[in-house]
């Protein structure tokens, strides 16, 4: 059987984005409250869990410290700070210690917008 479990977590980055549209809102450094949800994928183990989300929150630990409170124009390898970028670069964080990473997903409450990775 394949389960899917998931873990959540927040962190406030500060961002400027060059845009065609509300070009110079945009490009003004501004904050948001970023929400990320990561989904790993398998079967359980003898212990009952597809993957413990202690790990799991340990390991999002490290990525969160490289965001939150971080200007995100400025975070390596993570080019123009878009909910498609977040995505790839958690991914990329975590894909290498969980196999079973399924999807990443980065949204902002206050925006109403969001974006998923799903990962094959
Ligand atoms: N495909 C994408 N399109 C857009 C993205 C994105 O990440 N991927 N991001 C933005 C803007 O950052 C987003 O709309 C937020 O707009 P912003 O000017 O940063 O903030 P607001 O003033 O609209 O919202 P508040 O948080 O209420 O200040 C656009 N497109
Ligand atoms: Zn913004």
């Amino acid at each position: 059987m394949n389960f899917e479990v998931s873990q959540r977590f927040h962190f406030d980055a500060a961002h400027s984005l060059q845009r065609e549209i509300d070009t110079v809102s945009s490009a003004r450094i501004h904050g948001h409250t970023y929400h990320a949800e990561v989904t790993i994928a398998g079967t359980p183990d003898a212990q009952g869990m597809v993957v413990d989300l202690g790990i799991v929150r340990r390991e999002i630990a490290s990525v969160q410290q490289q965001l939150d409170h971080h200007l995100l124009d400025e975070v390596p390898g993570l080019g123009p700070a878009t909910l498609e970028n977040l995505c790839r670069f958690i991914s990329a964080q975590l894909r290498p210690r969980f196999a079973g990473l399924a999807s990443v997903s980065v949204w902002r409450e206050s925006v109403g917008d969001s974006c998923r990775l799903t990962i094959s």
